[in-house]
């Protein structure tokens, strides 16, 4: 059984279509890269995923529940969204185990979970005078609490320096080549996606428009780049500047 599995979802806000019938399954141990344009729906079907926002149609499963009927689910799935919902005052240490208390997870998982995301030092510190990467590991941690076996980020490398990005990149290896963590990661940072995923989901304008293994995508030497530029270009970004293009 997929471990993730997304089946025609779709969602329209006002009568905006943000999502338009996709469909993909994430296995055990793999990690998927979801891309897409801006505003191509990736935030709005993860959303779907995790029971935030509820589909028009279609439905999204974790190890065949849907995330609302999972009793447990921070042991089941871990999911960070956005990084900002950290409370500036808290210390990261405290956060952690204050998700610990809430979730029913022993709060010494919270000083293992910190070292993990490479914070012990500043898990002692106020979470309001984090950087972004800092508050990005954290709210990883908090993730990975409860040993969740599925992992959902939505653009995890976003405020991480090239160090950080590293470290991202071995971590998610890590998770699902080692621990059999299936992995469903959305980013724009394609060079730093092709070396880290396995397969790839692409869409835009709320479709699918490429399921498949990375090297199968790549494999007539187009990085990965080319190729998400090609199935998704809309030719709506300006290709000239200045005075000379604004002549042409
Ligand atoms: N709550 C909402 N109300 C109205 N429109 C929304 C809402 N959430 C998303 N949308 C719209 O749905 C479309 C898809 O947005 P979504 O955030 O899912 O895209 P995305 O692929 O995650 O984009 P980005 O890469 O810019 O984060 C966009 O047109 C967006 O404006």
């Amino acid at each position: 059984m997929a471990a993730i599995e997304i089946r025609e979802i779709r969602k329209s806000f006002r009568k905006k279509k943000a999502v338009d019938g996709v469909s993909f399954t994430v296995d055990p141990g793999t990690i998927t890269g979801f891309l897409g344009p801006n505003g191509a729906g990736k935030t709005t079907t993860l959303r779907c995923l995790l029971g935030l926002v509820r589909p028009d149609s279609g439905e999204g499963l974790v190890n065949g529940r849907a995330y609302t009927d999972i009793p447990d689910p921070l042991t089941e799935v871990g999911a960070v969204l956005e990084a900002t919902n950290l409370h500036p005052g808290r210390r990261g240490r405290d956060h952690l185990r204050v998700v610990c208390d809430a979730a029913g997870i022993p709060v010494s998982r919270a000083d293992e979970v910190l070292e993990e995301v490479g914070l012990t030092e500043a898990g002692r510190k106020r979470v309001g005078g984090y950087s972004m990467g800092m508050r990005q590991r954290l709210s990883l941690g908090a993730a990975l609490l409860g040993e969740p076996k599925v992992l959902i980020l939505d653009e995890p490398a976003n405020g991480l320096d090239p160090e950080g990005i590293d470290w991202l990149r071995r971590f998610l290896r890590y998770q699902a080549h080692e621990r059999g963590v299936a992995v469903l990661v959305s980013s724009h940072v394609l060079a730093e996606v092709e070396q880290t995923v396995d397969n790839v989901v692409i869409i835009a304008g709320g479709r699918s428009v490429q399921q498949s293994a990375l090297a199968e995508l790549t494999r007539e030497g187009e990085s990965l780049h080319e190729a998400f530029l090609r199935l998704t270009s809309t030719g709506s970004m300006p290709m000239t500047f200045g005075k000379a293009g604004a002549d042409q």
